[in-house]
């Protein structure tokens, strides 16, 4: 009888405590959450349960989807975050609005940005992602905190030292090469003739390559299951994104999970077998490791080197998380940055002469080297200009680790901060009444005097977390646009739509279709 009403009692204390979990995440947590926002006249639009602001953030998608812009316009808010733009409208710069039942609050100042970006107390971190997300990227450097994110920072920062990035420019510009021969061939089947090719999909497939090679020391042929592998993924995240979260159903064994498990399999054992062929092979290339100073032989040898340093373990899973991130992050945002910029060099054939002119006076036809690529003022500020009018990551997220107050603001634990780059980077206030104009003069000082506000362009982000690739990547778009430049002169396609959109960075939705003339010089 004893035993009976203790695990009654038991069972009522849990059942109790599951109900309040539930009822205050559901309804207590938005009640205090709007309430406080709403003390500070911060609104947005109404909280549903459950699913917060997904439905509406997914009908405005889906509304903005069916829409073609015109080619010449840069004002591309609309299409690709409508949600932003309908709330700003309504409820001004910042708001607050619901991912499901996660708060988040969009700040659009660059001051607050830049404060809360540049913070290195840990009070602004990394937001959990959704679990799908976080297969497909990996729960690598990106998305650690805390100690864990500087150990693994501290593990592959060395893989991008000026130095490393020399040796690695030979690599870009084989593998570039490689790409344009082929155009080339195509141009000649062609007789000579002008040649469509989509270039968003040429670049996926140059961008993973150069990855490949240069920090993995592998070719795109071997990564291309990893590649494949996470690119099934990316399409389940893009059909799921506006789905309400449930915790723990992606472990239900339904139709979709099951081949998601597959596919997650099939990328893991891809890059365990990577790995382990490095592990096998003694590296005979000169460096100081015998696994290699590329990005694999660093993490490798720093898990190696844990077996008599314990504490500095980097485990074979958190290797594969890693390989994940940088296969990830090193291909899809280059790509996207060189699609964006032959576009508006092909919709502006004046500023593609003008970077001929510069190309062919400080490089000639030859290979560009770090000197010379220094020299390429004008190719500088077209790329500073892509990435302002389309940066490839749309958007920027923190989480507030404990209540914060900072100027008038008062943000709850827990609450989300999302910062619109795509729009910071557009607002009329700090650049200008020709912001959504393509106009790469406005960086002729640098970018710090570009805009009204010195840290207006924040497309690699900004503080410690800014990006660890950002120099491989300006190195690797340069050398493929000028040795583009050197060999073809490229129009827009009648065939064109212009449909930029939000798939986790900004992809152009019916591609970028391209007609290449190879030049006799
Ligand atoms: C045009 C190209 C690129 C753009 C626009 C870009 C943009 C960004 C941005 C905005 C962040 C910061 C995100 C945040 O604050 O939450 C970031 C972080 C990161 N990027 Fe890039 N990126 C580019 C290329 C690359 C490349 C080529 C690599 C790898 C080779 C890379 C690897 C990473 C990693 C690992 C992080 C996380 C850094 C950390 O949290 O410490 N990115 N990138």
């Amino acid at each position: 009888m004893g035993c009976l009403a203790i695990a009654l009692v038991s069972f009522t204390v849990i059942f109790i405590s599951i109900i309040w979990q539930i009822c205050r995440i559901l309804f207590w947590r938005p009640y205090v959450v709007t309430r406080c926002f709403r003390k500070q006249g911060i609104r947005g639009p109404p909280y549903s349960v459950l699913s917060g602001s997904l439905h509406e953030i997914e009908r405005l998608k889906n509304a903005a989807r069916g829409s073609v812009l015109e080619t010449s316009s840069n004002d591309i808010i609309q299409r690709v975050v409508p949600h932003y733009h309908r709330w700003s409208l309504d409820y001004g710069d910042t708001f607050l609005y619901w991912f499901g039942t996660q708060p988040r609050i969009c700040i659009s100042d660059p001051e607050l940005a830049k404060h809360i970006l540049s913070n290195k107390f840990g009070c602004f971190i990394k937001p959990m992602t959704r679990p799908l997300l976080e297969k497909m990227a990996g729960r690598g450097l990106g998305l650690v905190n805390g100690a864990d994110w500087v150990k693994h920072r501290r593990i592959t920062s060395p893989a991008f030292t000026s130095g490393k990035l020399k040796v690695m420019m030979k690599r870009m510009a084989e593998c570039t090469l490689s790409m344009l021969h082929e155009w080339k061939n195509q141009s000649f089947v062609a007789h000579n003739q002008c040649k469509m090719i989509e270039v968003n999909g040429e670049f996926r497939k140059l961008t993973a390559d150069i990855i490949a090679q240069t920090a993995f020391g592998t070719s795109y042929v071997q990564g291309r299951e990893v590649f494949e592998a996470q690119r099934e993924l990316r399409q389940c995240c893009r059909a799921s994104i506006a789905d309400i979260l449930i915790p723990w159903s992606l472990y239900l064994p339904t139709p979709e999970n099951l081949g998601i498990w597959k596919t997650e399999r099939r990328l893991n054992k891809a890059l365990r077998s990577i790995i382990e062929s490095r592990l096998n092979s003694q590296v005979s290339r000169s460096s100081d490791s015998v696994h290699g100073d590329d990005l694999l032989g660093l993490m490798i040898g720093e898990s190696e080197a844990a077996k008599t340093k314990p504490g500095l373990k980097l485990s074979m899973n958190e290797i594969i998380e890693e390989c994940k991130m940088f296969f990830f992050a090193g291909q899809d945002t280059t790509s996207t940055l060189l699609s964006w910029t032959v576009f508006l060099l092909s919709s502006h054939q004046e500023w593609q002469d003008r970077l001929r002119q510069e190309v062919l006076k400080e490089c000639r036809m030859g290979i560009p080297d770090s000197d010379m690529l220094a020299k390429l003022k004008l190719v500088n500020m077209v790329f500073l200009e892509v990435l302002r009018l389309y940066s490839p990551v749309i958007t920027t997220f923190r989480k507030a680790s404990k209540d914060i107050k900072f100027g008038n603001l008062i943000i709850p634990r827990d609450t989300c901060i999302s910062i619109p780059v795509v729009k910071i980077h557009r607002m009329e206030k700090y650049w200008g009444e020709d912001a959504n104009e393509f106009n790469p003069l406005r960086f002729s000082n640098g970018v710090s005097e570009a805009a009204k506000h010195p840290n207006a362009l924040i497309a690699f982000g900004m503080g410690p977390r800014a990006c660890i690739g950002k120099k491989f990547a300006m190195l690797e778009a340069k050398i493929v646009i000028v040795l583009m430049l050197q060999r073809f002169s490229f129009f827009l396609s009648p065939d064109y739509k212009h449909t930029p959109m939000e798939n986790l960075t900004l992809q152009p939705q019916c591609g970028i279709p391209i007609l290449m003339e190879p030049l006799l010089l």
